[in-house]
């Protein structure tokens, strides 16, 4: 199919509004003039053209409409500068319709090819999380643009919590090649872990068996910003913006992401993402669950309250690792350690256990960057979507100065917080975590596990996410100082 679309040329010269334009099919591009500029040239890549199709006559609303043999339009989408992608289309006449239909046949065709793009989507809305205009969300961004690209929907409001993971556990899948949620990170967790457990059912594999390896769900998933934080979102596409979420899912191209999956003594407690999170961040989820009703800014209020009152938790990790140093080295796309890692032959590396215990005020392992609108490098700038690793970020008790100096840090778009004195970080393929039975909650994914005592392990590019990645570009400025 590529080497189709790389061999066919057209040329033609159409009106486009009051100008004539002349528009090139050649080498998977199609070109044409730019308006506001005349003298260069503009560019698009056959696989940035979401859907060609032929204008109507214009008609009276109570007439049936009819197909105008002489028009028709290239819907397709462009990287604003940075991350952001936008949605554009060309409307193109001629007077001859041989001309109209050989450019809509060709590019049509060439369309067909991307086997990948979903034609039949499920998604799910959480009309609970961030704001609670998740429906919103979808109808004003999402619904246009998939009616567009040929995506048919079915779209299931979520009535109660978990309702999507069971949903996704027990109910037959067949008939879609994508699912999707409008949500926050509580939202894609309960989706991942829906589609993982779903897997191991069917192939009776016994989740809670930490040596086990877990299978890896068939169908993608994409991830449409509905939340407070959205850090799955921000790291995977690198901005929350809805457009470009969508029109990831759109593309139909995929990236592998880590999972990580948490057990305490006997069972599987659940799969996370982002962070896993205790002592400061284990209690801030805690505590502001109860103020929901404030929206994110619950996270500013607790998290001041929680900062102040610098509680330490003794606990001791062990780390299974084969490096002693954190690689500066970020995850961006094409990431070639993301690439090198997913391979079948990526050998389990001589890795060994080592222990550290002490005071902490947090400990946190990130498995991917964490990077959001709160925290524009995030708790882990160096960790990766598919390396296999997580980034385990330890932080000893401290004074409150101290907490207010790491939290500015992780607030910043220049500064990270490994070089503070009180900061040690490790990446990992496991850890293991024993701790004094009152202490804090565990944070994974913005969930709450009660449990103290637990066992993390990676699960290398365990999910296919619908998304050409992110490009690296310049974070933007946090909005304030709380994480
Ligand atoms: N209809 C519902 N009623 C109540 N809770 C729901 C419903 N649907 C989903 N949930 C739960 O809502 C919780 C919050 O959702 P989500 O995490 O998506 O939003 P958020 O917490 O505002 O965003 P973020 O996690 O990005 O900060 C999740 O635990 C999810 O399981």
């Amino acid at each position: 199919m590529a080497s189709d679309i790389q061999k066919s040329v057209l040329l033609t010269s159409f009106h486009s509004g009051k100008k004539r334009v002349k528009i090139i099919l050649h080498k998977g591009n199609i070109v044409w003039d730019n308006e506001k500029l005349p003298s260069d040239k503009k560019s698009v890549p056959i696989e940035n053209v979401i859907s060609v199709e032929y204008n109507y006559k214009s008609c009276h609303p109570s007439e049936i409409r009819q197909i105008d043999p002489l028009s028709f339009t290239i819907h397709y989408a462009e990287r604003e500068s940075g991350p952001k992608w936008i949605y554009k289309k060309l409307l193109l006449k001629h007077t001859d319709p041989q001309q109209v239909s050989s450019w809509v046949k060709t590019l049509q065709a060439h369309l067909k090819g991307f086997e990948k793009r979903p034609k039949h989507l499920l998604l799910f809305v959480n009309p609970f999380g961030g704001k609670r205009n998740a429906m919103q969300i979808y109808e004003k961004f999402g619904k246009r643009l998939f009616d567009v690209a040929g995506v048919e929907v079915t779209v299931n409001v979520s009535q109660r919590k978990d309702q999507i993971k069971d949903y996704l556990i027990s109910h037959n899948l067949e008939f879609f090649d994508a699912v999707a949620c409008v949500g926050g990170d509580g939202t894609v967790s309960e989706l991942f872990n829906g589609l993982v457990l779903r897997e191991c059912r069917q192939n009776g594999i016994d989740a809670d068996d930490i040596n086990q390896s877990l299978p890896k769900p068939k169908i993608p998933i994409g991830i449409i910003p509905g939340g407070s934080t959205d850090t799955i979102a921000y790291c995977i596409h690198g901005t929350t913006d809805v457009t470009t979420a969508v029109l990831q899912i759109i593309f139909g191209d995929s990236i592998g992401l880590d999972l990580v999956s948490v057990y305490d003594e006997h069972t599987l407690l659940r799969l996370f993402a982002s962070v896993l999170s205790y002592g400061y961040l284990g209690d801030v989820a805690y505590h502001s669950d109860q103020y929901r009703w404030m929206g994110p800014h619950r996270y500013d209020f607790s998290g001041f309250k929680k900062l102040v009152g610098n509680k330490g938790y003794r606990g001791e990790i062990a780390v299974y690792s084969e490096n002693e140093t954190v690689a500066e080295e970020p995850c961006r796309e094409n990431c070639a350690r993301c690439r090198s890692s997913g391979s079948p032959n990526a050998a389990d590396l001589a890795c060994k256990w080592r222990t550290i215990s002490g005071n902490f005020f947090m400990i946190s392992g990130a498995n991917i960057s964490c990077a959001c609108s709160r925290s524009p490098r995030g708790i882990a700038p160096y960790s990766h979507l598919g390396d296999g690793m997580l980034h385990l970020v330890l932080v000893r008790h401290t004074s409150v100065l101290n907490n207010l100096r790491l939290l500015l840090r992780l607030s910043s778009a220049n500064s990270k917080v490994d070089d503070l004195p009180f900061v040690e970080t490790f990446t990992a393929r496991e850890f293991c975590f024993r701790g004094d039975e009152r202490g804090s909650r565990w944070n994974c994914d913005g969930e709450i596990q009660h449990q103290t005592n637990i066992r993390a392990k990676v699960r290398c590019q365990l999910l296919t996410i619908l998304s050409r990645g992110s490009p690296i570009c310049e974070p933007v400025q946090s909005k304030c100082c709380g994480i």
